[in-house]
């Protein structure tokens, strides 16, 4: 049995869960997105170039790919730091970050973080989506695959001794690449070997959130130990959403304070708002699935920092609980959502 049982890894070693406290399950503190940047609409090459100011921040909120600076999360670690540390103050414990090989994940910054900070912070294991897999990684087998998933869990990733958490967000895409499969067949693999919490960052269809499950299941994943992110924008019809909860995964609705018109990355998809992800709960809760809701903010650009004018790490904490309690959701609910089930998610078998 390895050491981690019973325990949840943070980038500053085992802990006992009971010590997270509200957890978002769901961030990024410091990260790359070039690999996303959506070009932008004839005209606005001027406003994709300038400084962020304020007086294009409705243009950057509404266009956040089109701008190459506002995707660099990674220059903003002093920035991260005040937000966490404000984290703290509105009650915050813990923070999973999902940052993976392909989008810059940087270890000795999480741990520098948690550090000055006092926020657990998990680190994520594993691969982005497909368009960041470098050419070595396309012709690695499952079991070689797996073998650095593992490792990086036990040992530490990245060529340091920082151990990752758990294992993603493992990127796919629609429709689900060669490589991706290889990837979450992998996955699959070192959650048996480790017991350890699983977390999936979907294509941009409705269909794809059900089909990585098949794979990871095919391939021997626990599906109860998993969690399936972004349904904000990926399922909105109750009845789908319904069968697909049936399939036992955790349900992350994790782009809370994200409000925009049109979604850059899939215009057909008309994204959820605020209210409209805290109805999804209630309903959620409704047909008995309060034990499997997850939900964080999955901020992964400069414009969703306070210092840019955004919502930054405690708009959950800060704006949506009281929403939440307004709509008929239950303290012990929201505390079922923010403290219990990512401490159930998160401990290591
Ligand atoms: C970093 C990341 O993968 N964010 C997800 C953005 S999306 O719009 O939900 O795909």
């Amino acid at each position: 049995m390895p050491e981690q049982s019973g325990k949840v890894q943070t980038v500053l070693g085992l802990i006992e869960p009971d010590l997270l406290g509200r957890t978002m399950t769901h961030e990024h503190l410091t990260m790359t997105f070039e690999c996303s940047h959506v070009p932008p609409a004839p005209g606005d090459e001027g406003l994709a170039a300038a400084p962020i100011e304020m007086k294009h921040l409705h243009w950057l909120q509404q266009n956040p790919y089109s701008h190459h600076e506002n995707l660099l999360l990674s220059q903003e670690i002093e920035a991260v730091k005040e937000e966490l540390l404000c984290y703290r103050k509105a009650g915050g414990g813990s923070i999973v970050e999902n940052t993976t090989t392909g989008i810059t994940r940087n270890l000795p910054v999480l741990r520098q973080l948690a550090k000055e900070t006092g926020v657990h912070i998990i680190a994520g294991a594993g691969y982005y989506v497909d368009v960041t897999h470098s050419d070595e990684t396309r012709k690695m087998t499952v079991e070689k695959l797996t073998d650095i998933i593992v490792n990086e869990v036990l040992h530490g990733a990245d060529g340091t001794d920082i151990r990752c958490g758990v294992i993603g967000e493992i990127g796919t895409s629609w429709p689900i690449t060669e490589s991706e499969k290889k990837v979450l067949r992998a996955t699959a693999h070192a959650q048996t070997q480790l017991g350890c919490p699983v977390i999936i960052h979907p294509g941009r269809n409705k269909a794809a959130p059900g089909e990585a499950i098949r794979i990871l299941q095919e391939a021997g994943g626990d599906i109860s130990k998993t969690v399936m992110s972004h349904l904000d924008r990926s399922i909105y019809d109750p009845q789908e959403l319904l069968e697909f909860a049936k399939m036992g995964s955790y349900l992350e609705y994790d782009l809370f304070g994200t409000e925009v018109l049109n979604y850059q990355f899939n215009l057909d998809v008309d994204m959820l708002s605020d209210s409209q992800r805290v109805q999804t709960l209630a309903f959620l809760i409704r047909e008995g699935y309060e034990d499997r809701l997850l939900i964080a903010h999955d901020i992964h650009t400069k414009h969703r920092l306070t210092k840019y004018g955004g919502h930054g790490f405690s708009h959950i904490l800060k704006n949506i609980v009281p929403k939440m309690l307004s709509r008929g959701i239950t303290q012990n609910q929201v505390d079922k959502i923010l403290i219990e089930n990512p401490k159930q998610w998160l401990t290591f078998k």
